[in-house]
């Protein structure tokens, strides 16, 4: 699949191209062209640029592992030769079970769909995780739920999934159908980056395929080899990023078993702003909320007005949260949190 029919069919700004991005091209490299990472594999990278795709050659030292799908570099005059990454406005990153390090999700995207199903995938302490990672990498979140063609109470998961955090965006929809497409489509558009989370079995795939409007030969052809990518879609687990069919791109990620977290403070401070809010009140500075008295969070469980589970679930993940961060925190790519509150 292919962003472009020909040469200059698409602008920059039809593949996320803005002014954050544009600003950061020093005067000696105008000349450079700009190309938006779309696949990352283990020994090779794609792109899509003003020109068309390309397979990007990497000089040493640069690894694949060092870029994400949605990154935006600067190739050299006339060749696919990475000279540099530029800056991300958003990224997206997962702590691997047993790996000290992060692994890069997605770059630069503008809002993430965690998906989950009005079934038994629907799991808020899981969700709350996602929204975490959310939160933290400065992308908008919208809880995606699928399979609401299949029950008869889709609005009752959508009530509790919007107690989850403050303002959060929450639709419900059948991936198959073309509605789908309609419904998200405020978050789509010209220019936005959209990425797709949630675990196996929820849907993405054919979420993809609804807002990519691939045909249904289409779709069964993903099972094998793809043109210029040699990647079946289904068996993959990498990353890609795909022109959403009324403008917009969407990046798919491979279903994940867990999420730990680590290093979301602050976004773990968006989710349970409730209960963050409350802690200046309590009577001790480094209240724990659990047995001290004057306890504010403990006066809102006892007066109803805070969930009890929610507490439970904000102590769990806070605690894995500082077990699994370093205390002193380097430079963790140049990660923004400028475009958090949008
Ligand atoms: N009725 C109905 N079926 C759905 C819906 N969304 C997904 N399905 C079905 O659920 C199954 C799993 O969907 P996939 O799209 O493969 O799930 P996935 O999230 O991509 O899973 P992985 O590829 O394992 O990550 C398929 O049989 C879909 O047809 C929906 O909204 N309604
Ligand atoms: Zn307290």
């Amino acid at each position: 699949m292919s962003i472009s029919s020909g040469p200059h069919a698409v602008s920059l700004a039809d593949l996320g191209w803005s002014a954050f991005f544009a600003d950061q091209v020093g005067e000696g490299e105008t000349g450079l062209l700009p190309a938006r990472i779309a696949t990352v594999h283990r020994s090779r990278i794609g792109a899509e640029t003003a020109l068309g795709q390309m397979r990007l050659i990497l000089p040493s030292p640069m690894k694949t592992t060092d870029f994400a799908v949605g990154d935006w570099v600067l190739l050299g005059v006339g060749d696919a030769t990475v000279v540099r990454r530029l800056d991300r406005r958003t990224l997206l990153l997962r702590r691997t079970e047993g790996a000290r390090a992060q692994q890069l999700i997605a770059a630069n995207v503008d809002t993430l769909f965690i998906v989950t199903s009005c079934n038994d995938d629907f799991n808020p302490a899981r969700l709350e995780r996602y929204l975490a990672l959310s939160n933290e990498a400065g992308t908008r979140p919208v809880i995606v739920l699928t399979k609401a063609d299949k029950v008869m109470d889709a609005a009752s998961y959508q009530i509790e999934a919007a107690a989850l955090q403050r303002d959060l965006a929450v639709v419900s929809l059948n991936a198959k159908s073309v509605e789908a497409t309609a419904i998200l489509s405020p978050w789509c558009g010209a220019g936005q980056t959209v990425a797709l989370v949630g675990s196996s079995g929820v849907g993405k795939s054919t979420l993809l395929n609804t807002l990519t409007r691939k045909s249904d030969a289409d779709a069964q052809a993903t099972g094998g080899i793809r043109e210029g990518d040699a990647k079946g879609r289904h068996t993959t687990t990498a990353r890609s990023l795909h022109p959403i069919a009324g403008g917009g791109l969407v990046i798919d990620t491979p279903g994940m078993r867990t999420l730990h977290v680590s290093d979301v403070a602050d976004g773990l401070d968006i989710v349970f702003a409730e209960i963050t809010e409350l802690a200046p009140r309590c009577r001790f500075r480094d209240c724990t909320h659990a047995h001290e008295p004057g306890c504010a969070v403990q006066f809102a469980i006892a007066d109803g007005t805070l969930d009890p589970a929610r507490l439970d679930r904000w102590r769990k993940l806070s605690d894995e949260n500082r077990d699994n961060t370093p205390v002193v925190t380097g430079a963790r790519g140049n990660k923004s949190t400028r475009s958090r509150r949008r």
